[in-house]
């Protein structure tokens, strides 16, 4: 499926590199970016690897990974950077990968997190940006980056006014699934948080659960501290919708703990649920399971970021854009 593409680069470094790869969702977003990623592709000398449906990136990225490639580029959006990573982390590859994105998708949101602009900005980011080692989640093996989501679908992401965003920031969808929930949607689960070999459980009938590793949900919301070998867990427990609201209003105003919001942090965390199989939202993409296993792979990803990133941004949080969380 790897394909050079046979234009000869105008300046800049000589020929496609075998060792510099860009693995590129050609329907990503609005899906003209191929010709420009193409032109500094071949600038910068990398050969460029099209998915041609679904599921394509991760056989790509285990196929750059068998080559030997050592600087890889996911070219789309968040869940074109989510099958890289499944890719390279079924190869067993996360250690002599230099990783970047160069965003093209719909939601980029990784991108943003680690300062990523544009498409040029990704190519020169992977030739001279900064390399930082971030945290990677294992959720079952499976890894995220950005969050693992419990009890809200992507289907209140999209309800979510704008208004609503604009004034409660990532707590806006929290409040869009209580509004929209029904007595049959609570989970009820089990939560075992380790931190610090201590085991913490928490039980009962919660509205939903944010496990953040680039994504801080409550408090400081924006991006977590992605360098800390801690997930940010945020569980809300199910309550009446007014009631609800008017707790997220507080836990968003006054930045402290409610009665019903329980925030922890934990190095490795299990999830049980103790009826029937749950929806989990790992960086956007649905995995159903009885039980999930949480476990945070400190510092296992070398990614290019831009001069923007910051490891625990913890000020500039409150500027983050709003909203697009799942
Ligand atoms: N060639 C392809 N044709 C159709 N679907 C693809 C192709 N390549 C990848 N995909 C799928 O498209 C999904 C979304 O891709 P990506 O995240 O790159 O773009 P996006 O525009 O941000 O998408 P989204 O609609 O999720 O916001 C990926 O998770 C992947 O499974």
């Amino acid at each position: 499926m790897t394909r050079s593409s046979g234009h000869e680069p105008t300046d800049g470094p000589p020929g496609p590199d075998a060792k510099r790869r860009v693995i590129v969702n050609p329907n990503s977003g609005a899906g003209d970016h191929l010709p420009t990623v193409h032109r500094l592709a071949d600038h910068w000398g990398y050969s460029v690897a099209e998915t041609a449906a679904a599921g394509d990136a991760i056989d790509l990225a285990r196929e750059a990974a068998a080559d030997g490639v050592d600087v890889l580029a996911a070219c789309g959006g968040d869940g074109t950077v989510h099958e890289v990573l499944c890719g390279l982390v079924d190869a067993d590859a996360l250690g002599g990968v230099r990783f970047g994105v160069v965003p093209v998708g719909t939601a980029n949101i990784f991108a943003d997190d680690i300062g990523v602009r544009g498409i040029e900005h990704g190519f020169e980011l992977l030739e001279d940006g900064e390399v930082r080692r971030i945290d990677l989640g294992l959720a079952d093996g499976v890894p995220f980056v950005k969050s693992c989501i419990a009890g809200l679908t992507a289907d209140t992401s999209a309800a979510t006014t704008s208004d609503l965003k604009a004034r409660f920031g990532p707590l806006a969808f929290v409040i869009t699934g209580v509004q929209q929930a029904r007595e049959f949607d609570a989970l009820d689960i089990e939560v075992d948080a380790v931190t610090e070999g201590e085991t913490r459980t928490w039980s009962g009938e919660a509205l939903c659960v944010l496990v953040g590793n680039a994504r801080r949900f409550a408090k400081q919301f924006g991006q977590a501290n992605v360098e800390d070998g801690l997930f940010d867990v945020t569980l809300i427990e199910r309550m009446p919708a007014g009631e609800a609201v008017a707790e997220a209003i507080v836990q968003q105003l006054l930045r402290r703990d409610t009665e019903h919001v329980t925030q922890l942090r934990a190095e490795r965390l299990a999830i049980e649920s103790r009826s029937s199989a749950i929806d989990f939202s790992l960086d956007g993409e649905i995995y159903t399971r009885n039980r999930l296993d949480l476990r945070v792979r400190s510092e296992a990803l070398s990614v290019c970021v831009g001069t923007d990133y910051e490891p625990d941004p913890t000020m500039q949080a409150e500027k983050d854009s709003f909203g697009r969380y799942l």
